[in-house]
């Protein structure tokens, strides 16, 4: 792996702020609390600058998926169908530019962006050993101990859960690491887990040709957490696309003879035979397990500050860690557990980093909801875009979160496919759109879209949630024809003839 070196002054050891974990959320804490204030800060990272989304993450996952979505789209498409029939990806030309797109696994760009923006990088592994002290032990066995003047910042991620299935951790099963970086197609694939990993994974899999996918899940649907059409529509995808999928089910044994460490994204040994809880058995070249995530926070030094370790990291509005005194310690990203998508780590970057340099400088916070110096948007108004076929986005609370927190809802659904602007994408366009409002006080809470191109519609959504704009202002909001935003208007019209009792 060729990284280049971070020039850090090997004897310097004070910073104003240290960011433990230099993924993407860590650079952005980093910049916001030294852009403007004068403070200085150094990113401690152990693997690669950019951390797992840039490499093992979002940005290979949808690099694989790209590719397989506009195949399948030219294929109902007349005028390009005939044309690409029979035609396969060029799965060498996929991973080509996978690998263009997570930079070859070398971190230099990314550092180079770091030291340009003032920001020191420090390689090693990092513990907390006392109040606003890390130690950092570097590849070649060398400790040094930082000391920030101000503040710390946790931003040490998440990896991969192995449940406990007898024979499964001994099988070397692929981690979310190796089937977005996959070398090698295995022939037969059998996924543990029926979440986002395993449903985007799936969906690059039988692109890229995989000839036998199963999918496990424990849950009665897939993508749980959304609204059940979502994971209805994608579960049909897959299963046209000759995917099995078993639902509520699990292994209960998994059995590999021949186990090789071939190195991440290449075939891990020989045969694997899976049982599963209901007794059939499977049998595959790889498995995959997509089965969720832990937090990087077993062996970061938190007990030394009374902190447990190995859970996610309880943190307040501005990310500060409950249970230390002192405003020093900060959490964010997927360590503490908010909303594991990078973008939302990356807001709470932004939030802290703005709360380290005002408190530096004595100022007073701007709280409350739309304070700068307040993460309020990880309670209700997370986006998220799977890039499964079809996509499903999503803002806000489904309908159960929103009865769950007493909202007194009303909904309001339309079907995707009837609109001019997703007709012409695609001629067998389906998809179903929902809004979650609060009758109360006529705003949205929560929107879903499922359907091909829905992706930038969400971002419409959090604007209308965060905002709370009112439903009769929405009318006003003209969406463009003929694209897939008309979904807004055919809502509303829907919504309207409900409210009048007739239909739209
Ligand atoms: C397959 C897959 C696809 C995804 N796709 C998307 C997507 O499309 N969009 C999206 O928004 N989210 C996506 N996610 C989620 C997203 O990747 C995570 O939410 C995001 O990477 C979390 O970022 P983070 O800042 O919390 O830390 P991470 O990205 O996990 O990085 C933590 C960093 O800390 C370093 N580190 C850890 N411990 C130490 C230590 N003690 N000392 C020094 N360094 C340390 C690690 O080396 C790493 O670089 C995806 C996740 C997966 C698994
Ligand atoms: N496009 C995106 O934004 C994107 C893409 C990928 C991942 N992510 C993030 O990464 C995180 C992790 O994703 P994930 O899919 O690993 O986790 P997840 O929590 O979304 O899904 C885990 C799935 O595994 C199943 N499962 C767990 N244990 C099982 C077992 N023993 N047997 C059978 N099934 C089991 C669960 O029922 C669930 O369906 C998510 O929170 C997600 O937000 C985001």
């Amino acid at each position: 792996m060729d990284r280049m070196a971070a020039s850090v002054n090997p004897d310097r050891s004070e910073w104003d702020v240290i960011v433990l974990g230099g993924a993407a959320a860590g650079e952005n804490a980093a910049q916001y609390a030294t852009q403007f204030s004068g403070l200085d800060a150094v990113l401690v990272e152990n693997a690669l600058v950019g951390g797992e989304c840039s490499y093992w993450a979002c940005m290979p996952s949808k690099a694989l998926l790209r590719p397989v979505e506009v195949l399948d789209t030219a294929r109902h498409l007349p005028g390009l169908a005939s044309v690409v029939e029979g035609l396969r990806l060029d799965v060498d030309e996929v991973l080509a530019r996978r690998d263009k797109i997570v930079s070859n696994l070398d971190d230099a760009g990314q550092v180079r962006w770091a030291l340009g923006a003032g920001i020191d990088v420090v390689r090693g592994y990092g513990r907390l050993t006392g109040a606003r002290t890390i130690e950092v032990t570097g590849a070649d066995g060398t400790v040094r101990t930082l000391i920030a003047r101000h503040a710390v910042v946790l931003d040490t991620g998440s990896a991969a859960s192995i449940p406990p299935v007898p024979g499964l951790r001994e099988a070397l099963p692929w981690t979310s690491r190796d089937v977005t970086n996959l070398h090698e197609i295995p022939r037969r694939v059998v996924i543990l887990g029926g979440g986002v990993v395993a449903c985007e994974a799936a969906t690059w899999l039988y692109g890229l040709g995989v000839d036998e996918l199963t999918l496990v899940n424990r849950g009665p649907q897939l993508l749980a957490g959304n609204e059940p059409f979502a994971g209805e529509l994608v579960a049909d995808r897959l299963r046209k696309a000759g995917v099995t999928v078993h639902a509520e089910r699990t292994m209960s044994e998994v059995r590999r003879e021949d186990v090789r460490d071939s190195g991440v994204g290449r075939i891990h040994g020989g045969e694997v035979k899976v049982t599963l809880d209901d007794g059939t058995m499977l049998t595959a070249d790889e498995i995959v397990v997509a089965a969720g995530r832990k937090p990087n926070s077993d062996d970061i030094g938190l007990d030394k500050l009374g902190v447990s370790p190995g859970g996610y990291v309880d943190v307040d509005d501005q990310q500060a860690v409950r249970g230390v005194g002192g405003e020093w310690l900060y959490a964010i990203g997927d360590l503490c557990g908010r909303a594991l998508v990078t973008h939302m780590g990356k807001y709470q970057a932004r939030i802290v980093g703005e709360v380290i340099a005002a408190r530096a400088k004595g100022e007073q916070l701007e709280l409350g909801e739309y304070g700068r110096h307040t993460a309020a948007a990880g309670h209700r108004t997370v986006p998220q875009v799977t890039f499964t076929d079809p996509e499903v986005g999503s803002a806000g609370l489904t309908e159960q979160q929103a009865r769950e927190q007493d909202i007194d809802v009303e909904t309001v659904e339309y079907d995707l496919a009837a609109l001019a602007g997703t007709f012409l994408l695609r001629e067998d366009y389906s998809g179903r759109a929902k809004l979650v409002l609060d009758r109360a006080k006529d705003t949205i809470v929560g929107a879903t879209f499922v359907g091909t191109g829905i992706a930038d519609l969400v971002h419409s959504a959090t604007v209308a949630i965060v905002g709370k704009v009112p439903v009769s202002a929405l009318w006003h909001a003209v969406p463009s024809y003929p694209t897939p935003s008309e979904v807004w208007l055919r809502l509303l019209e829907t919504l309207n003839a409900d409210r009048r009792g007739g239909s739209a």
